[in-house]
């Protein structure tokens, strides 16, 4: 964090064609080698000249790239470096903030060629930052976005969006102070952001209009928003680094309405009656002059909302310019001096300037740092490998790959919506200027039925003058004839000697002059009368004057915006807020519930580990020697061990290699007692087949020769047992074979069996 004050460029516009012709002189010398102003008191000659100092001092002569060039592009190149800025232009109304802020189509300021500056620098960045090799790859992506919010009387209106909700300013941890809900919208080209400029200022010119209020009583500020995406590809993995910052424009209300008050330091006892941003701002001001003389002072920011939006510009994270607007003319001396002043107040006020880490950035950094703090712990501890801090740091790794890829939702996530929405916002913005325009084109309506009406009562009038006219002439004549006759009357009166005809001449003479006063009374009437008319149509040409101006105002709003609606249809990238800020703000909201819960479980985690390492130390060093001794014995018995399972190992081989012997003698045995067997078989099968030859040939010649020997009995018995006899014998050996081969059979069976057990066992005795 670098301690930067706050850097203050005056700039004295030319004298203006009014000016001139009223014939005011110049009190302004402007140095700008010196960066320095004088102001002399034309009023007072004797009074010696006052001599400012500041960063930047640019007189009629300067021209607009060079104020960007010295001003804005610094500024710029701090941003892309994730350095926040603000510039805002003070001074009187008419003094030349908006010309140096915004200037002209064909002689820009400050903001459109900051735009342009700005695209131009992202395309480089872009390029020169892409390089790529087989596999790994560096690529640098900008995310532009920008706001227009405007302050009147308290009331922050959204200029991107004005038909939106009423805007508040909130502050985080994350974002910073920030107006919540405002409308973003994501910019590809200057010309985007220049459109949007565009339809800012006309909407700002309407609501002056509707609202009847002064433009130059308003602040307004336009917000470009970078985000820096930097994703480094190897073969392993991917790394997402994140550069986030902003600049705000701010175009103040006239300055005149607050030099009286806190400007000079006096409280905010005006109140609501003039600008209350403009004075809190001058008491934000004033509080800060004072810190930086090392008074330890409240700084009011809460007053206002316009200080609240400034929070980080002055006395905050932002490097910060303030431009002040000054008029040359004698006739502005005093506003000029206040301007000054103030000026060098601000000049006076410290920032705490700091490159804009991104937030998940900064926990993988110190989740990243823990490991280590835990792995050298662990090292010098002399523990081999805890268990409990490798799942630890596991699940920190995990942790840290879940915020990686977070980053990267956010960012893919913030595109998507700002598409989605950017039909949205045009759907709103034309809602919005449509009913502006209904409730103007009313107006209009109104205006053309109050002129019809007065022209129609001017020319009731113009007849009813006419007839008074008329009226008033035959009086006139009348009263004259009356006057002649009565003179006449006058002179027979004075010729007659007194007597009756005298008296009765003197009696007409005296009806007549009533009647002649009667009809002086009604002349005087009808003159009056035709006066009153007379002023009555003047009054009428007045307002008719007004509202015929007025209509001609609604016209050019009307036409103005009929322009506005058309580009407003043209144009398909707009993001709406109230939707985008619902849903990037539940995102946000679940990203940021979810980065509480990593942290706390991982304060959680960290806290049990570090008891886990406490513990196991002191263990560790209470039975180290013990567990030495009890390692050893343990290493002893188990070479014991070892050795003889060796020797088991061994005499289970030989074992095995008898019983394999004995197997194989046993096939040997058994294959030479089935020959046997098959051969006993075979003598058998041979000996039955003699048998039954002999006995087939026996009871032949038995029959044969029992017709012819009756008493050769006892011959045929002995013959008869002697083959019984030969049969039995035979049996006899045949079942003793097959006795035999059936026990060999099975003592096969128990070798294998023995065989099988035993290399199982060498087995496990191996693998011990
Ligand atoms: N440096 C300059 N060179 C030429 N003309 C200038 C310069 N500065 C201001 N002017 C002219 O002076 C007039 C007033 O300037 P501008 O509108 O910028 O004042 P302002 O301070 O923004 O006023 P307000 O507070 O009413 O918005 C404009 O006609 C503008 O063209």
């Amino acid at each position: 964090m670098v301690a930067t004050g706050v850097k203050v460029a005056i700039r004295c516009r030319p004298m203006s064609k009014r000016e001139e012709q009223l014939g005011s002189k110049t009190c302004l010398t402007i140095l700008p080698d010196k960066a320095q102003v004088q102001i002399f008191d034309l009023k007072n000659e004797k009074d010696d000249p006052k001599l400012f100092t500041f960063d930047h001092a640019y007189g009629s002569e300067s021209v607009q790239p060079q104020v960007y060039k010295d001003l804005g592009s610094p500024l710029l190149e701090r941003a892309l470096d994730g350095i926040n800025g603000t510039i805002f232009a003070y001074g009187q109304t008419g003094s030349g903030k908006t010309w140096t802020m915004m200037g002209i189509e064909t002689d820009p300021g400050l903001i459109p060629q900051l735009n342009v500056d700005l695209f131009k620098r992202v395309g480089e960045m872009k390029h020169t930052e892409t390089s790529s090799s087989e596999n790994n790859s560096t690529t640098v992506e900008f995310m532009l976005t920008a706001s227009y919010i405007e302050i009147y009387n308290e009331v922050i209106m959204d200029l991107l969006n004005p038909g939106g909700k009423k805007l508040d300013i909130r502050e985080s941890s994350e974002k910073g102070v920030y107006v919540q809900g405002v409308c973003e919208v994501v910019c590809s080209t200057a010309d985007d952001i220049m459109k949007l400029v565009k339809q800012g200022g006309a909407v700002r010119r309407v609501a002056a209009t509707q609202m009847n209020q002064e433009s130059s009583r308003s602040h307004s500020c336009f917000t470009i928003k970078m985000e820096k995406r930097t994703l480094e590809k190897t073969e392993e993995k991917t790394k997402t680094t994140m550069l986030t910052s902003k600049i705000n424009l701010v175009d103040l209300a006239g300055s005149e309405r607050a030099s009286k008050t806190g400007a000079t330091g006096s409280t905010l006892k005006e109140g609501a009656a003039i600008n209350k941003s403009l004075m809190a701002l001058g008491s934000v001001i004033n509080a800060l002059g004072e810190i930086a003389k090392g008074k330890s002072i409240h700084v009011p920011y809460r007053d206002s909302k316009l200080t609240r939006l400034l929070q980080e510009s002055l006395g905050g994270n932002s490097s910060t310019l303030m431009i002040a607007a000054l008029s040359p003319a004698d006739y502005n001396h005093n506003e000029t001096v206040g301007t000054l002043n103030y000026a060098r107040r601000v000049k006076m006020v410290e920032n705490k300037v700091e490159k804009n880490e991104d937030v998940k950035e900064k926990e993988i950094r110190q989740l990243k740092e823990e490991i280590e703090a835990l792995r050298a712990q662990l090292q010098k501890g002399g523990s081999v490998g805890d268990s409990g801090a490798i799942v630890d740091s596991e699940e920190t790794q995990r942790k840290i790959k879940e915020l990686e890829e977070g980053k990267n939702l956010e960012w893919e996530e913030k595109q998507r919506l700002s598409k989605e929405l950017e039909e949205e916002r045009a759907k709103n913005m034309n809602v919005a200027i449509g009913s502006v325009i209904d409730g103007v084109k009313e107006d209009k309506m109104k205006a053309m039925k109050k002129i019809k009406k007065m022209q129609h009562e001017k020319k009731k009038n113009d007849e009813k003058s006419k007839k008074v006219k008329e009226l008033y002439h035959t009086l006139k004549k009348d009263l004259e004839g009356g006057m002649e006759k009565y003179k006449e009357m006058q002179a027979k009166f004075d010729d007659l000697d007194e007597g009756d005809e005298k008296d009765s001449v003197e009696e007409k003479m005296a009806e007549m002059l009533d009647s002649i006063e009667k009809k002086r009374t009604k002349l005087i009437e009808a003159k009056k009368a035709l006066s009153d008319l007379k002023k009555k149509n003047e009054k009428i040409d007045e307002e008719l004057i007004e509202v015929r101006a007025e209509l001609v105002t609604v016209a050019g709003v009307l036409s103005q915006n009929d322009d506005l609606r058309k580009k407003i249809e043209e144009e398909e990238r707009a993001k709406f807020d109230a939707l985008k800020d619902e849903l990037l703000g539940e995102e946000r909201a679940k990203i940021e519930e979810e980065r509480e819960k990593i942290k706390a479980q991982h304060k959680g985690n960290r806290l049990e580990l570090i008891k886990k390492m406490g513990k196991l130390k002191v263990e560790m060093n209470k039975e180290k020697s013990g567990q030495e001794v009890f390692l050893q014995n343990k290493i002893d018995m188990l070479e014991g061990d070892k050795v003889k399972m060796r020797a088991e190992i061994d005499s289970l081989k030989a074992e095995i290699d008898v019983k394999d012997d004995k197997i194989a003698e046993t096939e040997v045995q058994v294959d030479e007692h089935a020959e046997e067997l098959q051969a006993f078989r075979e003598e058998i099968g041979r000996l039955k087949e003699q048998g039954e030859g002999m006995t087939e040939e026996l009871s032949s010649s038995l029959k044969r020769e029992s017709e012819w020997l009756d008493n050769d009995g006892v011959e045929d018995a002995e013959e008869n047992k002697l083959v019984a006899l030969l049969m039995e014998g035979f049996n006899k050996e045949r079942e003793g074979m097959e006795a035999k081969n059936d026990e060999l059979k099975a003592l096969l069976r128990q070798a294998l069996t023995d065989v099988l057990y035993l290399n199982k066992k060498v087995a496990v005795l191996q693998g011990k």
